[in-house]
């Protein structure tokens, strides 16, 4: 079993920063109102003697004070509520943005293709909603252990050998651990199968992929795989609740039946005049208590095992991202490109996988070149790009930008030098302004950059087609935002790489395999201008992915990757002459319009 006090310490410290004094004031008022429970138990027992005395008054003051203090009791519990509640959003809060970092934040993606990375995620987001009761668990289980010790001390004062019952609790509390862990590792086990439901359950719900499985007459297999999937991960965890039902239900037994051996002494004890009614009555009253005492125990400290092991599993996937980027380059990135881009015997294996998808790549990218890279599917152009952009190192051979590994270059400046427009290019359903302006956050407010950049990408129309232009919202995943075409997300993701300042490799990769043919013309006139721009300014490089040859033939350099190796390189002069698979190639699609 993890370790969940160790993980759950930094939470507590953390909530204690988030406000400590929301977190004073919400320990004192529940220390308080737990310390009422004995009290009542106590006031109990003198109304008892009181009601056997025929003291009216006493009768009647008791009642008030018993009265007073179970208000006193619920007024502490409620006002401590919402000082908790509030501190545990803040706390839930603050460990998604650990989560998104330890997702997003590390030099590489290559956790990104680690198969328990993406199990271990899937529980996180599952049981992250639950770490927000970890300040209230933590709290109430000091009171109840607080209250505990003053029943055990008036215990011990009434029949000493009853303070000894207490221990008798040690046993359901190891039978409720035993049963968390049974729980623990099927969910674990079924974490494959969880996710695969999810991912199903998207499938069967997201707009595009309903229509698509609708023509196809798919949508019982997508729900017969889903319920599939679903059943694979129940049938572990039923067995393994039952187990933990078993355990739990053996534990409180043991429990139940001292707590009641006990009681029956007392009674007996009673029966033989060794104690007088009021004493039984507190005896008994406290013997309940414990007994609700240790019940809540029991369920607080699984609430706080599952927020521990949600925490020690957050540790562990920022031990898997950092495990998988490596050490980071701090070189500073040049402004322009002297001699540009070099690839020396470049191998790359995707992690966790066996083959290579780049063999042996050499390659020179000089400063201020239009490079096409062609090849059929799965040929290794996007790896080869995905490389350039330093999002994966190659596992084998270098990268060199002017002469400096890019390994050794600052990650983040590169980054800030790259702009690229990516086939599968992110829909961000956000404002307008946001989706273009993530390409260069210091201009998102600067209305007059990012209209410039909308234009540029041709995507005027959708500005005006958005109500609210820049401030309108896209998509309709959070709100009523305007619907886009593919193409016309195309265009805005193209102002988004635009906007970026001062790039030193611009990267289409299939960019216009959602546009018309007046876009894609528009799209790649536009590239190539803010190409040459780039080239003559600061030697910038651009490098574009696509089938089509009519725009293939225009770049400085075309190279043919098969099979992840280059098996041609050249200018298309050169390449036409060489009479080889670019040839071929180019002559049956120029066959095609013909
Ligand atoms: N994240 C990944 N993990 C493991 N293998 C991958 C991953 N991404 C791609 N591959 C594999 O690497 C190979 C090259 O893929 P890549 O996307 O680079 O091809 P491509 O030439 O761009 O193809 P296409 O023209 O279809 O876009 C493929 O066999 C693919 O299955």
């Amino acid at each position: 079993m993890s370790r969940p006090t160790g993980s759950l310490w930094p939470v507590l410290v953390l909530a204690a920063r988030i406000s400590p004094r929301k977190v004073a004031g919400a320990a004192f008022l529940l220390l308080t109102g737990y310390l009422a429970t004995p009290v009542v138990a106590v006031l109990l027992s003198v109304v008892t003697r009181a009601a056997v005395q025929r003291d009216v008054p006493a009768v009647v003051w008791c009642a008030v004070a018993i009265a007073v203090v179970v208000v006193f009791e619920l007024l502490m519990g409620h006002f401590a509520h919402l000082l908790y509640f509030e501190v545990g959003e803040s706390q839930e809060t603050v460990l998604q943005e650990r989560l998104a970092r330890i997702t997003n934040g590390t030099r590489g993606v290559e956790h990104l293709d680690n198969a328990r990375f993406a199990d271990v995620l899937t529980l996180v987001r599952r049981d992250l909603p639950a770490t927000r009761g970890v300040l209230e668990a933590a709290l109430q289980l000091c009171g109840l252990i607080a209250q505990a010790l003053i029943t055990v001390v008036l215990l011990g004062f009434l029949i000493p050998w009853l303070a000894l019952l207490p221990l008798v609790a040690v046993l359901p509390v190891l039978t409720s651990r035993r049963a968390d862990a049974v729980l623990e590792a099927a969910k674990v086990a079924g974490a494959a199968d969880e996710r695969r439901a999810r991912n199903l359950l998207i499938l069967g719900t997201t707009a595009n992929a309903v229509c698509e499985m609708r023509l196809y007459q798919a949508e019982d297999e997508v729900l017969r795989l889903h319920r599939e999937s679903r059943a694979a991960a129940d049938r572990l965890l039923e067995r393994a609740r039952l187990r933990a039902a078993v355990l739990r239900a053996g534990g409180q037994l043991c429990f139940a039946l001292s707590y009641g051996a006990a009681i029956f002494l007392v009674v007996r004890q009673a029966l033989a005049g060794q104690a007088d009614v009021a004493d039984l009555v507190l005896v008994i009253v406290l013997a309940l208590q414990v007994g609700a005492q240790v019940a809540a125990v029991l369920g607080l400290l699984t609430t706080l095992q599952g927020a521990g092991r949600t925490l020690t599993r957050i540790d562990e996937l920022e031990a898997l991202a950092q495990a998988g980027s490596t050490s980071e380059g701090s070189g500073p990135v040049p402004a322009r490109l002297r001699t540009g881009i070099t690839l020396e015997g470049v191998g790359f294996r995707y992690p966790g996988t066996d083959e290579e998808r780049l063999h042996d790549v050499n390659l020179t990218i000089p400063a201020g070149s239009t490079v096409a890279l062609i090849g059929e599917n799965g040929a290794g152009k996007s790896t080869l790009v995905k490389l350039l952009c330093g999002l994966y190192r190659p596992t084998s051979g270098r990268i060199l930008v002017d002469g400096t590994e890019l390994s050794e270059l600052s990650a983040a400046d590169w980054a800030a030098k790259v702009a690229p427009l990516f086939q599968d290019f992110a829909r961000l359903d956000l404002l307008v302004r946001e989706n273009v302006g993530v390409g260069a956050l210091p201009r998102m407010h600067d209305d007059e950059v990012l209209r410039e950049a909308l234009r540029s990408a041709n995507a005027d129309a959708v500005l005006q087609r958005v109500p609210g232009g820049l401030d309108g919202l896209l998509g309709r995943g959070y709100g009523d935002g305007a619907e886009l075409s593919g193409g016309q997300w195309q265009t805005v993701c193209l102002a988004r790489a635009l906007v970026r300042e001062r790039p030193l490799l611009l990267v289409a990769d299939e960019p216009a395999s959602a546009l018309d043919a007046t876009a894609e013309h528009a799209l790649f006139e536009r590239f190539a201008e803010l190409a040459r721009a780039g080239a003559q300014d600061r030697g910038a490089v651009t490098l574009f992915v696509s089938h089509r040859y009519s725009t293939v033939r225009t770049a400085d350099l075309i190279i043919v990757l098969d099979r992840g190796r280059m098996a041609e390189s050249g200018t298309h002069a050169q390449l036409m002459n060489n009479g080889g698979a670019y040839a071929e190639l180019f002559r049956l699609q120029a066959r095609a319009y013909l």
